[in-house]
C-alpha cells in the first residue's frame, strides 16, 4: 500500500470520497482525476497498476511488435536500400524480456503517479459487499476459503472498473501452453514452428504479423468474410491482401469445431461457416447502439467436411467478456447485460451508474468498444459527472481505433457500407501511397488514405487507413469529427512535404475531385 492518510482507528473502516477497483486506463486514470479534484480517492488493484493494457495488451505487444518490424525491415527491405544484414540472429529471451521491461517500467510509472497525486493505492482483491462498502481480500480466492477481508473501506461512491477477459472457445479451455489467450502469446518460451489463430480482430492479426515475422507458419481462421471485419471492407481487402503476400494464411468464412490438446501441439478442424447461421455483419455495428452487439463466438453453424490443421499451439482471440466475477452478489442488484456490467452510458448526459446508487462502472467491463482511450474517457466523464462537473459526453460514434501490425491499419467514424446502409449520401476520396513521395522514399507504398465525406456539406463523415504510420495520422481526422470540419478545412489546411499526413490532404482533395498527385 502507498500512503494511507485516511485510516481510521483500527477496527474501523478506512473512509474515502471515492473508492476505485481496478488499476488499469480506466481505473488509475479515475483516480487521478478525482484526486485532481480534491477528493480523497482509494484505488485497490489486485495485480500490477496499469491493468491489461500496460502489463498484458496495448503497450507489451506494440513492443513485440516493434521488435517484429525491425527484423521484417531488415530481412526484406534492406536490400533495396542497400543494406543486407547477413546471418541475422534472434536472440528469443531478450524480443520477450524486452517487451516485458517496458510493460514494467510503464506499471511502476503508475505507482509515482498515484503518490504525487495522494491516491492510496490498495493492493488486493475487492468485493462490494453493500453498496458504499468494499472489503479487500489478499487474492480472489480469499473469499472462498473463508478467509477475513484484509481491510474495510468505506465511500459514498465507488467505480468499478475491472476490465474484461478473454472468451473461450466452447470445449477449448485455455492452458497457457498449447491454448493461448493474448497473454500466453506474449511469453512463449520460444517462437513456434506453426500457429493456429482463431479469430481476425485486433489481437489475431496482431500476433499473426508478429509470429509470422519471426518464421511460424501462421494460419488465421475468421468466421466472417472479411478480415478485420469492423473496419471498412476496402481496406479489410487490402489487409489480407498485404498479410497473404508476408506469408500468412488466412481461411475466411471458417470456423473452428472442436481443438484436440495432444502431447506435441494441438488438431482442430476448421469448417466452412453456415451461411444461413451467419453473424450479423459487425461492419454494421454501430457503437452507440444500445448494448454490446452479440459475441461474434456464439454465432454456430459449422457444415461440416472441415480442413483438419495441426498446430504447435492456437491463439484463441474471438472477443472478450467483462470481468465481475465473484466481485459482488446478485443480491446487490447490480444489473448486467450480456456478460458486462449494465451502466446508463448509451444515453444522453450517462453518468455511468449502474442500477446501484453510488455504484458506477466505466472501461472495458461496461462493454464495446474494448479500448484503453476509451476506458480513461469514460472513467474522466463518470468522475466529473459524479462530483457535480460537467463534461462533455463521448461521441461513441467517432472512437479512434487502430491496429498495430504492419501494414498498420487505422479508421474513425462512417466505413462505406455503414453510409450506405444508413443511406447517407457521401463523396469517396482515396489516395495511395504509391503515389507519396514520402512513402516511396520510405520504401512503404503499401496501402492508402480513404476518407468520406458528407455529400451536401462536405463534413469528414469517416477516415480509413492502412499503410506505415497511420495510426499516427488519424490523430488529425479525429480533431477534424470533433470539430465538425469539412474535406474543404482539411484541404486548406497547410500539410508539410514530405510527409505521410500529404496523403490525408489529398484524400480530402479526393472528395471535392481535385486530387492532384493521384
Ligand atoms: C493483447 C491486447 C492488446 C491490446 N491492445 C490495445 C491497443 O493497442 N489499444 C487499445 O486502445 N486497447 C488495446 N487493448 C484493450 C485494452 O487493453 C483495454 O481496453 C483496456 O485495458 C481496458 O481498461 P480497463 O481499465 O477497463 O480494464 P483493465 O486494463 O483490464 O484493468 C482492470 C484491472 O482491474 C483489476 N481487477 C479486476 N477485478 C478486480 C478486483 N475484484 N479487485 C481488484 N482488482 C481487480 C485487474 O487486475 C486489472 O488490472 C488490448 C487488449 C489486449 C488483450
Ligand atoms: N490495437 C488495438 O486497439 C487492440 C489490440 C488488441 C485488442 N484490442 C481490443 O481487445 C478486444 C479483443 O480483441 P479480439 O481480437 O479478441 O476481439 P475482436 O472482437 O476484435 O475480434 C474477434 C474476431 O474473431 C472472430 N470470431 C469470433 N468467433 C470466432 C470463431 N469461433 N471462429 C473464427 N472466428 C471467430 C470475429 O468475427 C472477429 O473478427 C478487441 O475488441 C479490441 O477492442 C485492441
Amino acid at each position: 500500500m502507498a500512503d494511507a492518510p485516511h485510516s481510521g482507528t483500527p477496527g474501523t473502516p478506512d473512509a474515502y470520497d471515492l473508492i476505485v477497483i481496478g488499476g488499469g486506463p480506466g481505473g488509475y486514470v479515475a483516480a487521478i482525476r478525482a484526486a485532481q479534484l480534491g477528493k480523497r480517492v482509494a484505488c485497490v488493484e489486485r495485480d500490477k497498476l496499469g491493468g491489461v493494457c500496460l502489463n498484458w495488451g496495448c503497450i507489451p505487444t506494440k513492443a513485440l511488435l516493434a521488435g517484429a518490424e525491425m527484423k521484417s525491415k531488415l530481412e526484406h527491405d534492406g536490400a533495396a536500400f542497400g543494406i543486407t544484414a547477413e546471418n541475422l540472429k534472434v536472440d528469443w529471451e531478450k524480443v520477450i524480456g524486452r517487451s516485458r521491461g517496458v510493460a514494467g517500467n510503464l506499471n511502476k510509472g503508475v505507482g509515482f503517479l498515484f503518490k504525487k497525486n495522494k491516491v492510496t493505492h490498495v493492493q488486493g482483491h475487492a468485493t462490494i459487499p453493500a453498496s458504499g462498502r468494499v472489503d479487500v481480500f489478499a487474492d480472489a480466492e480469499a473469499k472462498g476459503r473463508g478467509d477475513e477481508p484484509q481491510k474495510t473501506l468505506e465511500a459514498e461512491k465507488i467505480l468499478i472498473c475491472t476490465g474484461a477477459q478473454p472468451r473461450e472457445l466452447p470445449g477449448t479451455p485455455f492452458d497457457g501452453k498449447r491454448v493461448l489467450a493474448a497473454k500466453d502469446a506474449m511469453v512463449l518460451p520460444a517462437c513456434p514452428k506453426k500457429m493456429l489463430i482463431v479469430g481476425s480482430g485486433a489481437i489475431g492479426m496482431e500476433f499473426a504479423y508478429f509470429y509470422n515475422a519471426f518464421g511460424a507458419e501462421v494460419t488465421v481462421v475468421e468466421m466472417l468474410d472479411r478480415v478485420m471485419p469492423v473496419e471498412d471492407a476496402e481496406v479489410s481487402a487490402a489487409a489480407k491482401k498485404a498479410f497473404e503476400k508476408q506469408g500468412i494464411r488466412i481461411l475466411l468464412e471458417h470456423k473452428t469445431d472442436a481443438i484436440e490438446v495432444t502431447d506435441s501441439g494441438i488438431k482442430a478442424t476448421l469448417s466452412p461457416v453456415d451461411a444461413e447461421a451467419d453473424a450479423p455483419h459487425p461492419a454494421k455495428k454501430s457503437y452507440a447502439a444500445e448494448g454490446p452487439e452479440q459475441s461474434k463466438s456464439d454465432v454456430s453453424g459449422a457444415s461440416g467436411g472441415g480442413e483438419q490443421i495441426e498446430a504447435d499451439c492456437v491463439l484463441v482471440a474471438i472477443g472478450v467478456r467483462g470481468r465481475y466475477d465473484g466481485l459482488f452478489d446478485e443480491s446487490l442488484g447490480i444489473e448486467t447485460f450480456k456478460d458486462h456490467i449494465k451502466v446508463d452510458y448509451r444515453k444522453e448526459k450517462p453518468t455511468y451508474q449502474t442500477s446501484v446508487e453510488g455504484i458506477y462502472a466505466a472501461g472495458d467491463v461496461i462493454g464495446p468498444p474494448w479500448l484503453a482511450h476509451v476506458a480513461s474517457e469514460e472513467a474522466i466523464v463518470a468522475v466529473e459527472r459524479m462530483f457535480g462537473h460537467e463534461a462533455a459526453d463521448i461521441d461513441y460514434e467517432a472512437i479512434p481505433g487502430c491496429t498495430y501490425c504492419h501494414p498498420q491499419v487505422a479508421s474513425i467514424g462512417y466505413t462505406t457500407q455503414r453510409a450506405d446502409e444508413e443511406k447517407i449520401a457521401y463523396e469517396v476520396g482515396t489516395f495511395p501511397f504509391q503515389a507519396s513521395g514520402k512513402a516511396q522514399a520510405m520504401g512503404e507504398t503499401t496501402g492508402f488514405v480513404k476518407l468520406l465525406t458528407g455529400k451536401k456539406h462536405g463534413e469528414i463523415l469517416g477516415a480509413h487507413m492502412i499503410g506505415e504510420g497511420v495510426t499516427e495520422l488519424l490523430a488529425e481526422m479525429s480533431l477534424a469529427i470533433k470539430m465538425e470540419a469539412t474535406a474543404e478545412e482539411v484541404i486548406g489546411t497547410i500539410h508539410a512535404h514530405p510527409t505521410m499526413s500529404e496523403a490525408v490532404h489529398e484524400a480530402a482533395l479526393g472528395t471535392a475531385g481535385r486530387m492532384i498527385h493521384s
